[in-house]
């Protein structure tokens, strides 16, 4: 039989000096030349109680006779995380709205989800989701997501920028900024909703090369002239092989607040028809709506209340639901 080295028994030590709740998620421990080192897993925990671990850890091994150092390393899960963009050929069509709105009814049906604003030259999901007076803090290189009280994560240019200062960047500086949101520190969200700039310039490009999204929302309103710029970004999604989550119909029919009679100001149906003829699925119509704008600009997303005005976009929400979890069996199976 093999005499036990003094390694082995301050070895046993630091094992029966772990308390026995932690024990369970330790891996391994191995000592070498007064080092100790602690392999656990911290899957499942949130950043601060992964600390807590670290720090409860080196305590409970810091004081064995034989320790002169503890080295605490923390495993955890790889999150698969689903990228969805929201895009639109044309500006000012509710796309914004539309990627607010839908993480907030997403993250009322329990999705761990984050927004990240890559509207870089019109940033204003921290106007819609009520984070306007937030900074971004940084550890080390890695921005911390803001939390809204909506449940929703988020990373925007506009936390990063003063109010009202045009950004006025080069392609080169777009991608860096870009790279620094989606590589933000989300831990456990696993679906990023990006809200992408109207059109298809540097952003796009980069969004679609570099981080290979699973799947595009494309939002219009009704008008002709919009559905043509709405089939343009879905050329450029297919061109990039980005699988086309659906269209989405926005401002489609007015209730007037006085008299309640419904007209068409952009007409109505037409994102639909399009959807139809360019073979991709059509996921609903937002109505157009004061109080939506109004509630917007307040930082008060329809989506989080109960009222008629959410029910468009929980309806939609549940339709990308559908849709990605299909596409993580694809994926996996
Ligand atoms: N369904 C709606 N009813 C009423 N107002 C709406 C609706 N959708 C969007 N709006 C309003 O229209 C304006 C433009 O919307 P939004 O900023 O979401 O569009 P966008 O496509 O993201 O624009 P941009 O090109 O600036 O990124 C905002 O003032 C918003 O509150």
């Amino acid at each position: 039989m093999r005499a036990m080295s003094s390694d082995d028994a301050v070895k046993q030590a630091v094992l029966q000096a772990i308390p026995p709740e932690l024990s369970g998620m330790v891996r391994s421990v191995s000592m070498r030349d007064g080092v100790a080192t602690v392999i656990a897993d911290a899957g499942g925990l949130g950043r601060s109680a992964a600390a807590q671990l670290q720090r409860e850890l080196e305590e409970a091994a810091s004081p064995v006779a034989g320790v002169n150092e503890v080295r605490v390393a923390l495993m955890a899960d790889k999150v698969q995380r689903q990228i969805v963009v929201i895009g639109s050929g044309k500006g000012g069509v509710g796309k914004s709205t539309l990627t607010a709105n839908l993480a907030v009814a997403l993250a009322k049906s329990g999705r761990k989800v984050g927004v990240v604003d890559a509207d870089i030259y019109g940033p204003s999901q921290s106007v819609l989701l009520n984070a306007a007076d937030t900074k971004l803090r940084a550890e080390g290189k890695m921005l911390i997501p803001h939390e809204s009280e909506y449940g929703v994560k988020m990373v925007s240019m506009g936390q990063l920028v003063e109010a009202g200062k045009a950004i006025a960047w080069r392609g080169p500086m777009v991608g860096s900024a870009l790279g620094q949101l989606m590589e933000a520190d989300w831990g456990e969200t696993d679906l990023l909703l990006v809200d992408l700039p109207p059109g298809t310039g540097d952003v796009q490009l980069t969004m679609l090369q570099k981080f290979k999204p699973t799947g595009a929302v494309v939002v219009s309103t009704p008008q002709d002239l919009a559905l043509i710029d709405a089939t343009r970004a879905i050329d450029l999604f297919r061109q990039a092989q980005v699988p086309i989550v659906g269209i989405v119909e926005n401002m489609s029919g007015y209730q007037c607040p006085s008299c309640g009679e419904v007209s068409e100001p952009f007409g109505q149906g037409g994102a639909e028809a399009a959807a139809t003829a360019i073979e991709v699925p059509f996921l609903g119509h937002v109505p157009l709506a004061m109080e939506i704008r109004i509630a917007s600009d307040d930082g008060k997303p329809p989506a989080a209340s109960e009222g008629a005005l959410g029910a468009p976009f929980a309806e939609i929400a549940a339709q990308l639901q559908q849709w990605l979890g299909q596409s993580a069996m694809n994926y996996t199976g």
